[in-house]
């Protein structure tokens, strides 16, 4: 894959959470609503992550007809949302909330409807607040190339604060 994103090297090591989700147990949604991980959201992606080992997580998206974007391949959007959701559920094994500040997408090869797409995330480490984390896809069936990769910059918030904020109609 040939992403420009920037992973700093001196990065801090993450750690944890001593009462994170233990492995091979579903990450629970963050918000019922949430569109990425969500149960109640109608229209959404109903992403299931499987906790693994230190601060990683799996997950396969069904590559449905409604995702399309061109032709018969996943819509661009729709990859990046599936992103999103999995490294900031795999965030939250931390024991923090953190939310997007950047998020990079790698579009290595098409992806058809149909696929399983196979997605795994893992946490790479801090600097301060700020959290870079990634993701890679696979073809589930036919494991061999990535599909597509990754990487998010997330910023740890206090989210009392930070939603009350975002909610506060000026
Ligand atoms: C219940 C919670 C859900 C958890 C799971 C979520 C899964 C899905 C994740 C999402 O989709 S979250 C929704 C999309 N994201 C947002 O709505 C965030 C909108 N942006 C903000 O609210 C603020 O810009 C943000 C909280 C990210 C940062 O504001 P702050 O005032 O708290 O921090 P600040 O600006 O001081 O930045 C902290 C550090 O991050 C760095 N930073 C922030 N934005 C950056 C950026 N865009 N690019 C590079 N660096 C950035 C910044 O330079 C600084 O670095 P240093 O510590 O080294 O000085």
């Amino acid at each position: 894959m040939k992403t420009t994103f920037v992973v700093p090297d001196d990065l801090e090591p993450a750690r944890r959470a001593d009462d994170a989700t233990a492995v091979g147990d579903v990450i629970p949604p963050h918000n019922k609503r949430c569109f990425g991980c969500g149960p109640d959201a109608m229209q959404g992606l109903h992403l299931q992550a499987i906790a693994g080992e230190g601060l990683t997580a799996t997950a396969v998206l069904e590559v449905e007809r409604r995702f399309a974007g061109g032709p018969g391949v996943i819509h661009g959007g729709i990859l990046a949302s599936a992103f999103d959701e999995m490294m900031g559920l795999t965030n939250m094994l931390m024991g923090t909330i953190a939310v997007t500040a950047v998020l990079d997408v790698d579009y290595a090869a098409p992806i058809q409807v149909g696929t399983s797409l196979r997605m795994d995330a893992r946490v790479l480490g801090l600097r301060g607040r700020k959290v870079y984390s990634e993701v890679v896809a696979y073809d589930a069936a036919t494991p061999g190339d990535p599909l597509a990769g990754g990487h998010g910059l997330f910023v740890v918030v206090d989210p009392v604060d930070h939603f009350t904020r975002a909610n506060a109609r000026p």
